[in-house]
């Protein structure tokens, strides 16, 4: 079964990073076909391209409020404009491209891609893109916590600027990037030339996709030594031990690889507790999940309190049949998000132990 629906990618970057400049880089690259861009504020220079638009974040930042409420209506009314003049025959495109402003938190937009109920039916999520730049990056996650989120949250990061700096500088700033988000792609590039074609299709959400890529996407940092380590109490009683910046050392994650197939309640219960505990401080939850007696995986996708409908893998083969998660969280030390995936667990294990001790009790 194929996706048909609309690729977004999401472009997100602090100020100055290289944003534009990796856009005008997609747009002069026509291997991913015709690109609609929505920028996110006014004045953006150096697009030569058609379809541009705007979304009215200078207003949306004057009204009271939920901010991410006031982004979702204006970002679903434009998406759904581009769509009506597509389908009139007005314009062509292939795929959406959302460019944020520096400072925008990108969750929000991927928020609204999920929860629009037309917009989820006819635009998914391709990934999301963080432009972070080797020279002025590491002063900037310093000072600013909603450009560690954008790292954090990202599935591809492209660290723009290296010819600015020393190869030790680069690799010094990759190996910090890779602690705030661990297994993500970091491909460098300077004004974004060389690596537009390796830009799309990084999500692992949609019905089609390879399962390599899948896995991919769905890879986070190696699960603890000893799954059963925080439920034994054994688990530091400090958060372990990031950098010293202090915005760094406030975003946490952890993943979990499951054996055995997941009952569907016993994940709802899960997903739901984390959510009810710790929804505001989500920044991404992302894995593959095989279910009890479903033969497919699905991949799931969510961001604070917000989940996709889970999408089934139609093109899953192969014996691998172990589910994997990862939680991103900020104010959420590594061991805390452990804790909960072990919840997961534990939660598998005792539910056999009952099943197994009703199968004796009928025999
Ligand atoms: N030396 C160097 N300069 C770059 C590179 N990428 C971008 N620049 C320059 O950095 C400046 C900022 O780039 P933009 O692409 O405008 O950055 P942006 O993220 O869109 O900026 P805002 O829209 O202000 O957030 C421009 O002068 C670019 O030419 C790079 O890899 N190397």
């Amino acid at each position: 079964m194929t996706d048909a629906r609309l690729p977004a990618t999401l472009l997100t970057g602090f100020l100055g990073a290289g944003k534009t400049t990796l856009l005008n880089a997609m747009l002069a690259d026509s291997s991913a076909g015709r690109i609609a861009i929505i920028v996110n504020e006014f004045g953006e220079a150096g697009l030569d391209h058609d379809l541009i638009e705007a979304v009215r974040e200078d207003v949306v930042l004057m009204q009271s409020g939920c901010l991410c409420c006031s982004i979702r209506g204006d970002l679903s009314r434009t998406i759904a404009g581009l769509l009506e003049r597509k389908s009139k025959g007005e314009i062509a495109f292939d795929r959406l491209v959302i460019e944020t402003t520096g400072l925008a938190d990108p969750g929000p937009i991927l928020q609204t891609l999920v929860i629009d109920t037309v917009l989820s039916r006819t635009v998914r999520m391709d990934g999301l893109i963080t432009v972070t730049d080797a020279a002025n990056g590491p002063a900037t996650l310093d000072a600013q916590f909603e450009a560690v989120s954008q790292v954090a949250m990202a599935d591809l990061i492209v660290l723009s600027k290296t010819d600015l700096v020393s190869p030790d500088e680069v690799e010094g700033f990759k190996a910090r990037l890779h602690h705030l988000n661990p297994g993500v792609p970091i491909l460098k590039a300077v004004r974004g030339e060389g690596i537009a074609a390796r830009l799309w299709g990084l999500a692992g959400n949609r019905t089609d996709v390879a399962p390599a890529r899948a896995m991919a996407w769905a890879k986070g940092p190696a699960p603890s030594v000893d799954p059963l380590m925080n439920l034994s109490g054994l688990s530091p009683a400090t958060p372990t031990p990031l950098r010293s910046a202090h915005h760094d050392a406030r975003i946490g994650s952890a993943s979990i690889v499951l054996d055995d197939p997941i009952p569907d309640e016993v994940f709802d219960i899960w997903l739901d507790t984390l959510i009810t505990l710790r929804g505001p401080d989500i920044l991404r939850v992302k894995g593959i999940v095989f279910l009890t007696d479903m033969e497919k995986p699905f991949v799931f996708h969510g961001v604070q309190h917000i989940f996709e409908r889970p999408v089934p893998l139609s093109n899953w083969s192969g014996d691998d049949r172990r589910s994997r998660i990862v939680v991103i969280a900020r104010d959420m030390s590594r061991p805390e998000i452990q804790a909960s995936l072990d919840m997961l667990r534990a939660r598998m294990s005792s539910g056999r132990v009952r099943q197994s001790e009703q199968k004796d009790a009928s025999a």
